[in-house]
């Protein structure tokens, strides 16, 4: 019996010539919120899916609630939350039909009203599925995924298409479902997303898990270092990236006789930590050590990587 919700050993999967998973391996505890994070084509669905028991695996080790999602039965099903990303509730039942037919399904549903109320539909119980906005659509999605009290929710993309306010108000909703207890898993193209939600996170890279920790672990790992930017005597933009930003600031404000111009100072965000990561951005892209001086150019900078 494990206490982590789900276990993955060197998963494999792939369809005909395209090699979605290639030996991927994933530990998510109980009670965490998990995000998959990884640009288009990387795996993330497919792993899902895989998680569900609704696609089989070509090779490797799998246990979700303790059990093989390609060969657990009914009851395991019903503690395994889904949300869909092309959901179809029948669109004639208003809302609170569809939550309390969907609840028939289970075999200890949570309470239709308070998940209606949970997920802030209150106001649109008794209106048509067909006559809700996408983000409000997207909240019955959610409901549907609770309504049997599951307690692993997965979630693949749920925020797509939402505007910023849905957005928030849908992490409110995933933090309550936290705090109830409730382990999510979900994929998000969204750093910011990950980084407000995630207690820890896995970025996956052509099938692959190539970094995993909570976001501030990843940020502080992979994302050493700070960005000193100034503007030039000639009046050009300068940049390095350093591993001593006290340093190169100091010798730039000697060098200059007090105020530097233009002068910033960054540090990496989830989101470049990311880029790095998946290879879409490389040093030389993000102004990586010595930009070439020039007229009072860059001062001697450590490399940070
Ligand atoms: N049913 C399928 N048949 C054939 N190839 C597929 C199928 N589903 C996914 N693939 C391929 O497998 C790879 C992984 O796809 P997957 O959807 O798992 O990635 P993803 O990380 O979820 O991407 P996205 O962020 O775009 O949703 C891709 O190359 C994709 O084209």
């Amino acid at each position: 019996m494990t206490h982590n919700a789900v276990e993955v050993r060197g998963l494999r999967k792939r369809y005909g010539e395209v090699t979605a998973v290639d030996g991927l391996d994933l530990t998510i505890r109980r009670g965490e919120v998990f995000g998959l994070l990884g640009p288009n084509g990387a795996g993330k669905s497919t792993t899902v899916e895989i998680l569900q028991g609704h696609r089989a695996r070509d090779g490797g080790e799998v246990s979700v609630l303790g059990a093989d999602p390609a060969t657990a039965g009914r009851a395991w099903r019903s503690r395994v939350g889904i949300v869909w990303q092309d959901e179809s509730a029948p669109a004639e039942l208003t809302v609170r039909e569809t939550v309390a037919h969907f609840a028939r399904y289970y075999p200890a549903p949570r309470d239709p009203e308070a998940v209606i109320s949970l997920v802030g539909l209150e106001a649109k119980r008794d209106q048509r599925v067909k006559a809700l906005s996408g983000g409000q659509r997207r909240r019955l999605d959610v409901a549907l995924g609770v309504i049997g009290g599951p307690e692993l929710l997965l979630l693949d993309e749920p925020t797509t298409g939402f505007d910023p306010a849905a957005r928030r108000q849908f992490w409110e909703l995933i933090r309550l479902l936290a705090a109830e207890g409730t382990t999510i898993v979900l994929t998000t193209h969204y750093l910011e997303e990950a980084e407000a939600l995630a207690d820890r996170l896995a970025v996956i890279k052509r099938g692959r898990v190539v970094a995993e920790g909570e976001p501030g672990e990843l940020r502080a790992r992979f994302g050493t270092g700070a960005t000193v930017e100034w503007t030039g005597p000639d009046g050009a933009p300068r940049r390095v990236r350093t591993a001593t930003p006290t340093r190169t600031v100091t010798e730039l404000a000697a060098r200059t006789g007090g105020e530097v111009p233009g002068l910033r100072v960054t540090r990496p965000t989830l989101e470049d930590v990311y880029l790095r990561l998946t290879g879409q951005v490389t040093d030389a892209d993000d102004g990586g050590g010595d930009d070439g001086g020039g007229a009072g150019g860059a001062p001697r900078t450590e490399e940070s990587r």
